[in-house]
């Protein structure tokens, strides 16, 4: 899907929850991802982790494309890698839509944003619980998009830092047309107060996929508490 076109998509309401298919039954990859698309999924979240930038490893390009394969649906990729530099191009080619890179993981995301935007992807990047918005203020007309950490990156079902609040405030006022992400703890209790400081997606892993409701049960309901954060 062209850029702008997702852009549109992605910044109607309702708020996006976007499941993280981290926490997904992998044996049965392409039944989830269509399982959670007729649960009424808007975009599917896909975590690449390389065992250095976080202390855990999880996959890369063929994942996205088996993903792709399964879906239309935009795939937002959030890169927890040492070196995203180096694997933005595979990562579009693979079928991201959105790619997001880590402030912590460079000295200067400028020139990968702009590679990423150049490709007809949209840019974005993301910042852990501690780092500060103003950390990024000089990447921040290139960014599409930013994430803000509400835990460390790294493994699913983590409790939620509410640190990344008063950051969403922050991006949400310094520029209003921004797509505001977050991910980490990001459950039933927690999604309101995420859309109401800006939000408008909303990464959940656990409060979809380790739940003994329906996938539809489930995307329903957090929509419905994202919705209500935002009156
Ligand atoms: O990026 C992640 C971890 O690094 C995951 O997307 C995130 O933690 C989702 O899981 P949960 O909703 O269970 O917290």
């Amino acid at each position: 899907m062209p850029r702008r076109r997702i852009l549109d998509e992605l910044r109607n309401p309702p708020p996006v929850v976007l499941p993280s298919l981290l926490l997904c039954d992998f044996g049965n990859l392409a039944a989830e991802v269509k399982a959670v698309e007729a649960a009424g999924a808007r975009a599917f979240h896909l975590d690449v982790m390389d065992g250095n930038f976080v202390p855990n490893i999880t996959y890369g390009m063929p994942i996205v494309e088996a993903v792709r394969r399964a879906s239309d649906l935009p795939i937002d990729v959030h890169m927890m890698v040492s070196k995203p530099a180096a694997f933005v191009d595979e990562i579009i080619d693979a079928g991201a839509d959105i790619v997001t890179i880590h402030a912590e993981a460079t000295d200067d995301p400028r020139p990968i944003l702009e590679q990423i935007r150049k490709r007809g992807a949209l840019a974005s990047l993301a910042i852990n619980p501690p780092t500060p918005v103003e950390a990024i203020a000089d990447a921040l007309p290139l960014c599409d998009m930013v994430l803000c950490m509400s835990v460390m990156p790294g493994f699913g079902a983590q409790q939620f830092e509410a640190v990344a609040l008063d950051k969403l405030r922050a991006l949400r006022s310094l520029r209003s047309d921004l797509l505001l992400e977050i991910d980490g703890g990001v459950n039933a209790s927690t999604i309101a107060q995420c859309t109401a400081a800006g939000a408008q997606m909303l990464v959940v892993g656990s409060a979809i996929f380790k739940k003994p409701a329906p996938y539809a049960d489930s995307l329903a309901e957090l929509t419905r508490l994202a919705a209500s954060g935002t009156q």
